[in-house]
This record gives C-alpha cells, sequence and structure tokens, in this order.
C-alpha cells in the first residue's frame, strides 16, 4: 500500500473546498480532511485593536485536532475511509494508493502538517474577485461590516509571506480560470503521481 498526501491552499474564496470536491470524487481512495471544521468556538476567539474577531490565525484553529485526523488516516487510511462511510476498493496486487486531500486557507502555515504534503497546491485570485465572492458567502458568525478590508485581506498578505518564507514546493493555480480548467490540471498531475508510485510510468 502506498499514501499520498496533496494540500490544497489558497485565500479565501479562492475555490478550494470546489478543488478538492471534485478530486475526491474522480480519485478513487481518497477523501477530504478540511481546516474549515476545526475552527474553534467563537467564544474562544479574541477580538484585535480594531475590534474584529481574530478568525484568520492558526490560533482561531483546533491544529492539534486536526493533525490526529491527518496521523489517524497515515496509520490505517484503509480504515479510515470506512469510518468514514467511504468503501474502500482493493486492487489485487498490493499497490494500491490511498489519497488525502487535505484543503484549507492556512494548510502551508502550520509546519508540522505542512511537513506531511507530497504536493502542494494553493490557488489565488486577485483582491476584488475575492472581496465579491467573500460578501456572497455567509460564515457563522457572518463577516461584520469593514471585516474583509479592515482584517480578511491583511491577514491574507501576512499568512502568505510567512508560508512563501516556509515552503518553496507550492503550484500556484489561477482562480479566475474556468472551474474545469483548474480542474484538469491538478487532477493530470496527481493521476501521474499516482502512476509513478505504482510504478505505472
Ligand atoms: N474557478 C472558479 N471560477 C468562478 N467561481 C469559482 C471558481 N472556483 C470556485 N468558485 C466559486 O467561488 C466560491 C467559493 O468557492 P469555494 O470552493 O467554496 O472556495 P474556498 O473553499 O477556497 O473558500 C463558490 O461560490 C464557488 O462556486
Ligand atoms: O467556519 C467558521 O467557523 C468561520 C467563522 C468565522 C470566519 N471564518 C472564515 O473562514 C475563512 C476561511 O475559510 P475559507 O473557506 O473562506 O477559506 C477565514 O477567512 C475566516 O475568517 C470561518
Amino acid at each position: 500500500m502506498k499514501t499520498l498526501v496533496v494540500g490544497v491552499g489558497g485565500v479565501t474564496n479562492g475555490g478550494k473546498s470546489t478543488l478538492s470536491q471534485f478530486l475526491h470524487l474522480k480519485i478513487r481512495n481518497s477523501c477530504i480532511v478540511a481546516q474549515d471544521s476545526h475552527f474553534k468556538d467563537d467564544r474562544v476567539v479574541p477580538v484585535d485593536s480594531n475590534g474584529f474577531k481574530q478568525y484568520d490565525t492558526l490560533d482561531a484553529l483546533h491544529m492539534d485536532k486536526m493533525m490526529i485526523e491527518v496521523y489517524s488516516w497515515r496509520r490505517d487510511p484503509h480504515s479510515f475511509l470506512r469510518q468514514r462511510g467511504l468503501k474502500p476498493k482493493d486492487s489485487p496486487v498490493d499497490n494500491e494508493v490511498y489519497v488525502l486531500i487535505v484543503e484549507g486557507f492556512l494548510i502551508f502555515n502550520h509546519r508540522p502538517l505542512n511537513e506531511l504534503f507530497d504536493r502542494r497546491y494553493f490557488l489565488e485570485i486577485p483582491y476584488d474577485t475575492c472581496k465579491k465572492r467573500r460578501s456572497s458567502r455567509v460564515y457563522s458568525p457572518p463577516d461584520p461590516p469593514g471585516y474583509f478590508d479592515g482584517y480578511v485581506w491583511p491577514m491574507y498578505l501576512k499568512n502568505r509571506s510567512e508560508m512563501e518564507s516556509m515552503t518553496s514546493e507550492i503550484v500556484y493555480l489561477d482562480g479566475l480560470k474556468p472551474k474545469e480548467e483548474v480542474l484538469v490540471v491538478v487532477y493530470e498531475d496527481i493521476c501521474q503521481e499516482i502512476d509513478r508510485l505504482q510504478g505505472l510510468s
């Protein structure tokens, strides 16, 4: 059995979930661990000097719990899939590749997680598209007025520069391109890697 850990990072509303869901549907024996599911309770997320809740930092996330999930997959991907109600497909020969798709806006900023990736993709879109997409999304709690300009975008720039100082092996993807175009490029790249792991190329 072989494993492949794929990171789908990027700016908020860049298209991470869309890409990850597509990959999961297309790649056998794959599953997703999403960083969004690990936000701490609103009551413990502190407020900054401008009165904005500090959601866009690693401190707002239960990274310890997220790592436990990833380690649990690594220990036994077959059981992990079963526990999630997915049906693992075994091949007759023992070269099945299990693929973990980890998606989230700060996945490459957390060193212990960043170290585990075999492939890193990062979706980027410009400021105005990001602001527009974000304005039609409702988070819990919802963004207060001025949150994007006063907090989210400045934090994106900060987190991105921190990420770039930590790792250079990132494939940047243009999230302005039609979804199908983005999806097919990444899918083909991963298929090539799976073939390589299986000794087929
Ligand atoms: N390539 C794309 N072109 C146009 N809209 C997109 C594209 N990818 C995603 N979207 C849209 O942008 C919004 C955010 O996408 P989503 O995948 O949830 O982003 P993220 O997980 O990065 O926050 C959704 O409405 C989605 O349909
Ligand atoms: O999911 C939540 O509990 C949640 C609560 C408040 C805010 N968020 C926002 O979620 C954003 C990251 O998710 P995403 O999918 O937009 O990349 C980040 O910019 C946060 O500001 C998310």
